[in-house]
């Protein structure tokens, strides 16, 4: 049959198809993508299960003790390990005179969590003025009396909705989670980094936290102050005057990620930076699943001789992250990007250090949720010698990693391969 015949009778066949089958189709075949995947999902979460159980990670990993260093103005103390921070942190709340701010994504109901309470509690029953605020949705499964407080003056808690309203209508600015965790005591000590509150992250998890003396806490503290203004229950939680800028040195500088304002500096200042690397860049994180630019940047800078090494967990604490990031290797490795898998724990740091000039520290993690979907902040810091103190953490953290080579990579089975193309339209969405 010639071909305008055949196309002549596709388009008769076409205008018989009804709007019906047309719909039936499309259900039909999301039905099925989403069978695939709930399948898939099912199958890699069963097998990391029993694998955890019968192989429990260690939690044990190389540690590197806290470090003072002078940055601008102010002094800036790197922390890697739970047990140090927290005792650091519970210090600051109990020498606490005027202010404590204390935001969390996640607040663990155990020893760790309870031991935050009471201090909290303590400081404000003295007459320190205590600000809270946590994430509802983070803290779903701690038991509701633990998220239960006093009626104290001088208490305020701020608990950020469970139910995010622009999920439904589409405005962003009414999406996204508090991620973020930090603590300003008196305006004069501020902490921030990957650490949520809990016993687990004490001792069994490897992540990065800062704590800063000095004047440029008023970053740490301004991005609490805006954050509480911008959400608390004007009936129920007050105002806290926003004093402006104590410090301006660009050395020390936070970003804010805040879908409330439609900014996500801190995605911005991932791609500047990687732009800029002329040497190399260092990257540590327990979600690794970059975007377009932050990937292609990361290939690029490769590719014209950055040494780009990205640390994450050989196995982290969510499965589906760990497969949706798999996808992104075959690109990273065939690039010239070098990948280091952290062994027997989790690592759950954020952290970012380039050309040993160049620091950033943060809760941001390298995916969608984070670096345009939550509420988050990073600091961003220009000096080489934290940098130096960020470099030399990251080549212990080196000796706990096995590389992952292009050759093991290339060599996996049919089978995982299957899995990685199932689970890959996942990524956009953690
Ligand atoms: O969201 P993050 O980065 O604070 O990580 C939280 C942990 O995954 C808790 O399961």
């Amino acid at each position: 049959m010639p071909l305008r015949s055949r196309l002549g009778h596709a388009i008769l066949d076409l205008q018989h198809i009804s709007r019906r089958d047309v719909w039936r189709a499309v259900r039909w075949y999301v039905g099925a993508v989403a069978t695939v995947q709930a399948a898939a999902i099912t199958t890699v979460v069963t097998v990391d299960r029993i694998r955890k159980r019968r192989e429990p990670p260690t939690g044990e990993f190389p540690r590197t003790a806290p470090a003072t260093i002078p940055v601008a103005d102010s002094t800036v103390t790197t922390f890697t390990y739970g047990a140090d921070l927290y005792e650091d942190m519970l210090a600051s709340i109990r020498s606490a005179e005027r202010t404590i701010y204390f935001e969390t994504f996640i607040w663990k109901s155990d020893e760790t969590g309870q031991a935050f309470k009471d201090a909290l509690l303590a400081a404000a029953r003295r007459g320190v003025d205590v600000y809270i605020a946590f994430d509802s949705w983070g803290n779903f499964v701690v038991p509701p009396s633990f998220k239960r407080f006093p009626e104290l003056a001088n208490l305020h808690v701020l608990r950020f909705p469970f139910f995010r309203p622009g999920l439904l209508t589409m405005n962003i600015r009414k999406t996204g989670r508090d991620h973020r965790k930090l603590l300003v005591v008196d305006g004069a000590i501020g902490y921030v980094g990957g650490y949520n509150i809990g016993s687990l992250y004490a001792t069994q998890w490897r992540d990065t936290h800062l704590r800063v003396d000095g004047p440029s806490v008023w970053e740490l503290e301004n991005a609490f102050v805006d954050f509480w203004n911008d959400h608390r229950r004007r009936r129920r939680h007050p105002e806290i005057p926003d004093q402006g800028a104590r410090s301006w040195d660009a050395r020390i500088r936070s970003a804010q990620n805040a879908p409330a304002r439609l900014l996500f500096p801190v995605r911005g200042i991932y791609l500047e930076a990687i732009d800029r690397a002329q040497d190399h860049i260092y990257i540590t994180q327990g979600y690794f699943i970059p975007d377009r630019e932050i990937l292609n940047g990361l290939m690029s800078a490769a590719r014209r001789g950055v040494d780009v090494k990205v640390l994450i967990p050989e196995v982290s604490n969510h499965v589906i992250a760990d497969w949706a990031a798999r996808s992104y290797y075959s690109r990273l490795l065939e690039a010239g990007v070098t990948l280091w898998l952290f062994q027997g724990a989790m690592v759950h740091a954020k952290t970012m250090t380039v050309d040993g000039r160049w620091t950033t520290v943060g809760t941001t993690n390298i995916d969608r949720l984070s670096m345009t979907g939550n509420f988050e902040i990073n600091l961003e810091l220009y000096d080489d010698d934290l940098a130096a103190q960020m470099e030399s953490i990251f080549a212990t953290d080196l000796t706990n990693c096995r590389e992952l080579t292009r050759e093991e990579w290339q060599s996996r089975s049919a089978l995982e391969r299957v899995f990685e193309r199932i689970l890959r339209p996942l990524g956009p969405l953690l």
